[in-house]
């Protein structure tokens, strides 16, 4: 089997579209499917002394797995091509210009853009041949031609089986790769298939089975494409500048114009930024010599244009670029080609356009010797100020100055789980907060009584306070945004909150924070936990007295909840794994809380992290009631009720 790959491969047009890793077996058994992929990689063509260990390792996995996966019955092999799969979701055939695609261009009579093989008009990007051992190893290119030639047809000849068989082989794993050209160039991302699952789950599912949580869930949504903000580095020289990341442990930045998990606009506008550096011979940074103009480019895609249906909100994003420039300002000495290159890239793709791609060109300047990506400067140059966002259900105002989610719609389906967990009427504080956005999310869908929002960056006030000028709920007095550090005086933040959300950065809580969360704990163990209360009384029913009532118990309220109030609930939002690992211990510890719920949210597919929403309550697990939906704990009550009455009867009888 696997000397009949290899002759395949080594057919010219072939060659460049290595083996796939996982290539999964029919789950038939009566024939083999070899799956090819674009990119710079050639394991079974390469050879393996060249290799380092780790490669070594992965290609004898893969020579593996071609080999042992050979099917049991060869004789009831037919002779070449049977089929392609149809594009399901987002996928496609790397562009034809990158030299990997032959086969692409071959089946195609115009060699240009997207070829469509599928049904519809879906594109196809996975190919499977189906083929004797003996005819392969004899595979003449004539029979590589024919092989071209049939996914023209493809479509036509599919049969049910097939297609059925092709479902099945989906579902094991190749739906989920990442199937990205700069692969491992670049160190963008380290998975490259079963993007869906990284493995750093498994170790989440562990923790938190050791907690008592045995159903941890991983949401993951958009598998590429799913990146919406992206800061890049800019390089190289003017003739050839090089925009994108790191190659792993250097600073030799990697070109990743088909980055698949960038927005295709984010890719687009790279495109056109680098010619306009090369047009206008924009210096690239020098980190060397400190010397060079444009040192970096963040890429922000807003998908907010309401003139537009939803549906078609997301593809039709428009980007708001930041140029980081190395001087003081624009009104420095090359200030004028800095207006230049925003001038550029709005006559490319500026809002008179005719498909518009640029929301706004910023400038920020930072003329520092360090790796630090954004001075404190910043300057809007062209198009809207301001870059709106529809995100948890209210009006965003998004400044490229403050922090903001880069999956936007992992975060927005991470919001509406949040939600589940806060009960109209309740106080919130939000530690490490941003602009507010689960804050001002949260108290437009859980008709909160008060939300504080606690942040050290200044920078982010002007987006809050945008964002709270068209909130419109009720409550909108009582929502507020106050720029401090929260590792200073925290008891003071938690003091009158019945739910405090933390979002740190990756490093985690700050271990003033986790002590004062220890401290609240305890502070709020005698704390009533339920507002009603059953009398006797004769019931009032005058409407004035009942409102005077009311009004005089809000303000008597308000009294005693800044004095006695401390949070019960913890949401603790966590990008840091292991640092989450680490303050939960901390705060669990000797009973100050403990885990009631989690959920995992893939928010960067190609990387082995997860974003986690985690729920906190205050003291120590009550199995009964926390582990067990209510319907539970009350069938159980039921039940020791009866057993109890059954062993007094039998007391009262012996
Ligand atoms: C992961 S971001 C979360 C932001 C926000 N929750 C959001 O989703 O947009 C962490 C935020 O914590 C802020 N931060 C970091 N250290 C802080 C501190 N000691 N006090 C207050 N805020 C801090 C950062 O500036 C950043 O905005």
């Amino acid at each position: 089997m696997k000397v009949a790959m290899e002759a395949l491969l080594s057919q010219r047009s072939l060659s460049s579209w290595p083996l796939r890793s996982d290539m999964p077996h029919s789950a038939a058994g009566d024939c083999a499917l070899c799956l090819f992929r674009g990119g710079s990689r050639n394991v079974l063509t390469k050879d393996p002394s060249a290799l380092s260990a780790p490669q070594k390792k992965q290609h004898k996995q893969r020579t593996l797995s071609v080999s042992t996966r050979a099917p049991a019955q060869k004789e009831s092999y037919t002779k070449p091509v049977k089929l392609l799969r149809t594009w399901t979701e987002g996928r496609r055939i790397p562009s034809t210009d990158n030299g990997h695609n032959k086969l692409q261009d071959k089946s195609s009579p115009t060699s240009t853009g997207r070829q469509h093989y599928g049904e519809g008009d879906d594109p196809v990007d996975i190919l499977g041949f189906d083929f004797e051992e003996e005819d392969a190893k004899n595979e003449s290119q004539e029979d590589v031609d024919h092989i071209v030639h049939v996914l023209h047809d493809v479509n036509k000849s599919l049969s049910r089986p097939i297609e059925k068989e092709i479902a099945k082989i989906d579902s094991c794993s190749n739906t989920f790769d990442l199937a990205c050209q700069h692969f491992e160039r670049c160190s963008g991302c380290i998975l490259d298939t079963a993007l869906d699952q990284p493995p750093i789950f498994k170790d989440a599912q562990r923790f938190f089975r050791c907690h008592g949580i045995d159903d941890l869930k991983l949401t993951t949504g958009k598998i590429w494409e799913w990146r919406c903000k992206a800061k890049l580095a800019v390089r190289g020289t003017s003739m050839d500048p090089a925009v994108g990341l790191y190659a792993e442990g250097t600073h030799d930045v990697v070109n990743i114009p088909n980055c698949r998990t960038h927005h295709p606009k984010i890719n687009e506008a790279v495109e056109i930024l680098k010619a306009g550096i090369q047009e206008l011979g924009i210096q690239p940074y020098d980190e060397n010599t400190a010397k060079g103009e444009l040192r970096y480019v963040q890429m922000s895609v807003t998908t907010y244009n309401t003139s537009i249906p939803i549906k078609e909100r997301y593809v039709n994003g428009r980007v708001q670029v930041v140029l980081v420039w190395n001087d003081r300002s624009e009104q420095s000495i090359s200030g004028a080609r800095l207006i230049a290159l925003s001038q550029f890239l709005w006559q490319k793709g500026g809002a008179k356009s005719v498909n518009p791609l640029f929301h706004s060109i910023w400038a920020n300047f930072q003329t520092t010797h360090t790796n630090i990506i954004f001075g404190g400067r910043w300057r809007h140059l062209l198009g809207e100020q301001q870059c709106w966002e529809r995100i948890g259900g209210v009006d965003i105002c998004l400044s490229p100055a403050s922090f903001s989610q880069a999956n936007i719609l992992a975060f927005e389906s991470m919001l509406r789980q949040m939600q589940k967990y806060v009960k109209p009427g309740k106080s919130i504080v939000e530690l490490y907060a941003g602009s507010g956005i689960i804050g001002l999310s949260l108290a437009a869908t859980c008709a909160c009584r008060s939300v504080r929002c606690v942040e050290v960056n200044k920078e982010a006030r002007t987006s809050f306070d945008l964002s709270l000028a068209r909130f419109s709920g009720s409550n909108k007095s009582t929502i507020s945004w106050h720029c401090a550090d929260v590792a200073m005086s925290t008891l003071n933040w938690l003091k009158g909150s019945d739910i405090v959300i933390v979002d740190p950065p990756r490093k985690g809580l700050d271990a003033s924070v986790i002590g004062a969360l220890r401290v609240a704990s305890s502070k709020g163990q005698g704390q009533e936990t339920s507002s009603s209360t059953e009398s006797s009384e004769k019931v009032e029913k005058r409407p004035w007295v009942l409102r005077a009532q009311q009004a005089s118990a809000e303000a008597a309220k308000e009294v005693e909840d800044a004095e006695s109030r401390w949070p019960d609930t913890i949401i603790y939002v966590s990008c840091g794994w292991e640092a989450f690992k680490r303050d939960c211990t901390s705060l669990v510890e000797g009973g100050c809380w403990h885990l009631f719920a989690g959920h995992a949210f893939n928010f960067f597919p190609g990387t082995d992290s997860i974003e986690m929403l985690a729920i906190f309550k205050r003291g120590r697990k009550n199995r009964t009631s926390d582990s067990m939906p209510s319907g539970k704990v009350a069938l159980q009550r039921k039940k020791r009720k009866q057993l109890g009455r059954k062993v007094a009867f039998r007391s009262n009888k012996g």
